[in-house]
This record gives C-alpha cells, structure tokens and sequence, in this order.
C-alpha cells in the first residue's frame, strides 16, 4: 500500500532528517513511528502527503509514484490529524467535520449527515457537541472531533502525528483504546507518530523504532520487546521492557499446565493426586476447584464440595492480564478457557509457565516460529 524505496530528506541547511529509509505498510496495517525528538518521524510522515519533498528516493503509494501524483488529488485520499488538531474556531463541530467531503462536492446535507454518523463513530453524540464550537470542547473531544474529520472523505490512508499528545495519560489511554476500536471497523492504513513507546506498543500492529534519520528496528511491539535489534532500540524501549511485553504476549494453549481434573457428579475422590483439582460441569465448562484436604475428608460427590472459581481468563488474554488476576485474586494459579467455545476448560496457567511463556514468546520472535515448537534450554 505504502513503500518507501531509499527515501532521503536533506534540509537546505544540510540536516539529513530522514537517511535512505526503505520499508513497506501493507493494507490495513497500522505503523507506529517511535523514537526521540528530532529523529525524522514527522519528516517521514510529511513526505507521504506532500508536505513536504524528498530530496533523493521515491514514495509508491498502491504502486504509483506520489511524485507524479497532484499534491492536492493525493491529499484527498490521505486523512491527516495532528496535536494541535487545527480546527477550524468559527464553524460548528458538525461543519468542521463535514469540511472535506463538502470541498469534494458532497452535497450539504448528505456531507453534515456523514458527519453526524462519523461523530457517533469516535463517541461524540452529533445531537449533543455537533452544534458546539471548537472551543467548547475539552482537548480530548476536540482530538476525536480531528480524528472523524481525517475520516470524513473516507480516505484509505491516515496520516497521525501525535495526535494524543496534548491530552493528559488517562483521556489518553481512554482515546487510544477508542482508536483502536474504531480502526477495527474502519481498517485504514495508519502511519502513526509517537515519542511514547508505550503507546507505539499498544496501537501498532508493526513499530519502527527511529535512530536518527534511520529505522533501527521495524518489527511486531512483542519482538520490539522481547528481541530489540540493537542496543540503541533496548535503551529505548527501556528496563522494564519484560513488563511491557506482558501486555502483548497472549496466553496460547500450549502455556498451558494439565492439573487432575473432576466432575461435579463425580463420586468424591479419595486421592486427587495433587493439592488440588479443577472442577467440570457436565460439558466440561469450568465450575470451580477441590483442595486435595476436602477430597480426603468429605464424602458424597465433587459437587457438595467444589470451591467456585474466580480466577479465571479466555485463551488469547494477555500475560499481563494473567499476572493481575492471580495478584487479584492471590491466587498460585488461574483456569484458562476457550470463550468460543462455550468456555470449556484448556488448562491452567501458574506463575512457572507464565514466566516460561514469556520466555518462550521471546525466543518465538528471535528464531520466527510459532511459541509451541520452541525447547527452552532450561525450565524453571
Ligand atoms: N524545515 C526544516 N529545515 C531544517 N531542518 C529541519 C526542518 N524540519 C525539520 N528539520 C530537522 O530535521 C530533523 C527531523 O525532524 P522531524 O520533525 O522529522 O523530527 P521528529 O522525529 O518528528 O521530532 P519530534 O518528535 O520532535 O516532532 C530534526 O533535526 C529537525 O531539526
């Protein structure tokens, strides 16, 4: 969709802002651009819409040069938010948003009503802010207001340069996650700027990691994480990068430990075999657990005595998640299931394969190849 063939961007000063970069966004995908001040994300981002010229290089958008494209026919498909969202003060949210699709020579009324729809879209109630004035508005609105403009000419590429920056961490986090959400209807190809790396792992689908004026690493956030390319990329993503990474690792079936399991019409056993076992219902859906002490001194069947569970996640949850329902719930272990189906019981996750997924994930990324078939050297 997007490539970049050994693009260079040299200012008329001789500051070489952007080296010979070369990479490919394919469809849909969404790219954050991460790195320090001054590193050349918003040069990169610039060159895509012709804000600004490359001076060595060239830029294929769906296989066609963009140097040959009119800068203004290329804008119209190319959606663009920035921080400080440039709205226009004197027009109404509603006519803000439905600028675009106007200037194209979408009638008035059919442009306001796909504004209104697109204002839903990104949380603003049309019936509530449409009639307001940009200055009515918080910082946040004002950002989802940008966001449903860059939308509104219904553009196959987006263009974002930090566009949560100027909001606080939780109205943050907040639009982020909304973002996400509405990405995953929209499926636009997003070239995302961030300096904050927390926030280029939890929206991309793919990082680039910037050095200056060069990609230093281009790569999934959990193999930014687990497998930084080069020392100046771990320094970046930081210390606690273990940490980080426990949020975009999921929990994957062969994690998974295989405890004694019972049912609850079973007569109760004497012997569990373990300290515990976890406890089915008649369709082999999680019901709760028994204590190996219960078993040996009860009598009846496994229902009598069962424990509910309250630790417990679908496949696919993050470890992070995992990590946090077991300091929750201060709980040695969790019950994993398969939310698809049914909720039927897969294993159970302790802290020792927590930390061996991680492992593993991590060694998954290095060597590509699916987190199953890695052999740690040694398990802990
Ligand atoms: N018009 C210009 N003339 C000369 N140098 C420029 C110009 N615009 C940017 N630069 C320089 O090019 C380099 C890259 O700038 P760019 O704005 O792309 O960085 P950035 O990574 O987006 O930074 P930030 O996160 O601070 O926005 C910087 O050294 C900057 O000073």
């Amino acid at each position: 969709m997007i490539r970049f063939e050994h693009v260079t961007k040299r200012y008329a000063d001789g500051t070489t802002a952007v080296d010979d970069l070369s990479f490919e966004v394919a469809e849909g995908e969404l790219i954050t651009l991460v790195g320090p001040s001054g590193c050349g994300k918003t040069t990169t981002m610039k060159m895509v819409n012709r804000l600004i010229e490359p001076t060595g290089g060239r830029i294929l958008l769906d296989g066609e040069d963009i140097a040959a494209v009119d800068p203004v026919q290329l804008r119209r498909c190319i959606g663009y938010v920035i921080q400080q969202v440039g709205l226009f003060p004197h027009k109404t949210v509603l006519d803000n948003t439905a600028t675009v699709p106007h200037l194209l020579g979408v009638r008035r009324a059919r442009a306001r009503e796909r504004a209104a729809e697109l204002l839903d879209l990104v949380g603003l109630d049309p019936a509530v802010y449409g009639d307001r004035y940009p200055e009515q508005l918080s910082g946040g609105q004002r950002q989802r207001v940008g966001v449903a403009r860059a939308l509104a000419a219904d553009p196959p590429v987006l263009l974002m340069d930090e566009p949560f920056g100027a909001v606080d961490p939780v109205v943050r986090e907040h639009l982020q996650n909304e973002f996400l959400k509405l990405q995953s209807q929209v499926r636009k190809t997003v070239l995302f700027v961030t300096h904050d790396i927390e926030e280029a792992v939890r929206l991309g689908d793919r990082i680039a990691v910037y050095g200056h004026g060069r990609i230093e690493q281009f790569d999934p956030p959990a193999a930014v994480l687990g497998a930084p390319a080069t020392p100046y990329v771990a320094d970046f993503v930081g210390a606690d990068r273990g940490l980080k990474r426990l949020s975009v690792t999921p929990i994957e079936e062969s994690d998974l430990e295989q405890p004694p399991v019972v049912h609850l019409d079973d007569p109760l056993p004497r012997q569990l075999g373990s300290r515990w076992a976890v406890v089915l219902d008649g369709d082999d859906e999680l019901h709760g657990w028994i204590s190996a002490e219960q078993a040996s001194q009860g009598s009846g069947t496994v229902r009598e005595h069962a424990r509910r569970m309250e630790a417990w996640l679908p496949v696919g949850a993050s470890l992070k998640q995992a990590f946090s329902t077991m300091l929750q719930h201060d709980a040695g272990w969790i019950a994993v299931i398969d939310a698809e189906e049914r909720g039927r019981f897969l294993g159970v996750l302790t802290p020792a394969r927590l930390h061996e997924a991680l492992r593993r994930s991590i060694d998954a990324d290095a060597q590509d190849i699916p987190r199953a078939d890695v052999t740690l050297e040694t398990v802990s």
